[in-house]
């Protein structure tokens, strides 16, 4: 490979026995090794796979990173994750469905305002919906929900169709995974995946406010191409990578991580600090917890 400028973004990621051990980063147009308790260098490329690091010679492979005689081992610690789930959720998926269907949300004091979940759809200028629950194309490798659709507060439907009028100005649309989802749903969530990453689903003793109504998971497209916009990680991705601050990936990734961030803020929604995609719409505490499948909704909502 000839020695240029432009930098090699296939060798940006994670490295080593643990998350955090080594990440490649780009920042500026350059390549950053970032190791535990090492302060980020830059890494100047010499040719043949290797870079320069501070005063060591770093060789980078797809598979690997070797530096000072050690090999780092290139992990996607979200993929490992995910592969662990799904095979909970091959075993035990039915019978913890059917212990999640049986299960009762947690008792409340009445709620003070009533629910009023309206369809994205036909409400969000531009607004694409992939519902991931309602396919296998989800961190459990099953469909949860029985059809696809995405339900919010219309509350925060109306806030949220103000985000996407402000960012389709940028050449930006709202591409939406998630809205209201059922309680039955978050139990199962914390159910199948290991109590170690339990910060990635909300506790079905206290409800997630998606349960309410009143959270959103999106990311961005491109409203003239239609690709989707970059970020540090995959939906749903179980990994350092979905953390709002995580300082790895690439400036392309950040910067549509800050923008999507930054649209959300203003119209009353707050990032979740482990998700870059979750967001709470300020309202979430009015609403009851629901559990309510998306078929039971329509019904109610043509009475
Ligand atoms: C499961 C994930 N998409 C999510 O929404 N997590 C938050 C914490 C939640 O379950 O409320
Ligand atoms: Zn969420």
């Amino acid at each position: 490979r000839p020695l240029s400028h432009t930098p090699d973004l296939s060798i940006v990621g994670s490295y080593g026995a643990a998350e955090g051990d080594a990440t490649i980063l780009e920042r500026g147009g350059v390549l950053f090794l970032a190791r535990k308790g090492h302060a980020p260098e830059p890494l100047k490329y010499i040719g043949a796979a290797r870079y320069r690091a501070g005063s060591s010679v770093a060789l980078v492979t797809a598979k690997s990173l070797t530096i000072d005689g050690q090999m780092l081992t290139r992990r996607d610690f979200g993929a490992e994750t995910e592969a662990a789930i799904r095979a909970t959720a091959r075993r035990d998926g039915a019978a913890l469905r059917q212990a999640a269907l049986a299960a009762t949300p947690p008792a409340e004091p009445p709620s003070r305002r009533a629910s009023d979940l309206v369809p994205l759809e036909g409400l969000v200028p531009h607004v694409r919906i992939d519902t991931r629950y309602a396919s296998g194309n989800n961190f459990t490798g099953q469909p949860i929900y029985e059809r696809a659709g995405a339900y919010l507060q219309r509350s925060a439907a109306e806030a949220l169709a103000r985000v996407a009028t402000a960012l389709a100005s940028k050449g930006y649309g709202l591409i939406v995974y998630d809205g209201y989802r059922p309680w039955f749903a978050t139990k199962l969530f914390w159910d199948i995946v290991p109590a170690d990453k339990h910060v990635f689903v909300a506790d079905p003793a206290k409800g997630s406010r998606h349960n309410r109504g009143c959270a959103v998971d999106l990311g961005l497209y491109d409203l003239k191409t239609g690709a989707i916009s970059p970020m540090p990680s995959r939906y749903d991705e179980m990994s350092a990578r979905a953390y709002s601050d995580f300082a790895g990936g690439t400036d392309a990734e950040r910067a549509n991580r800050a923008l999507l961030r930054a649209a959300m803020e203003r119209e009353g929604f707050t990032v979740y600090d482990s998700e870059w995609w979750h967001f709470d719409y300020r309202d979430w505490a009015d609403y009851p917890i629901g559990t309510a499948s998306f078929t039971q909704i329509e019904a109610t909502r043509r009475r």
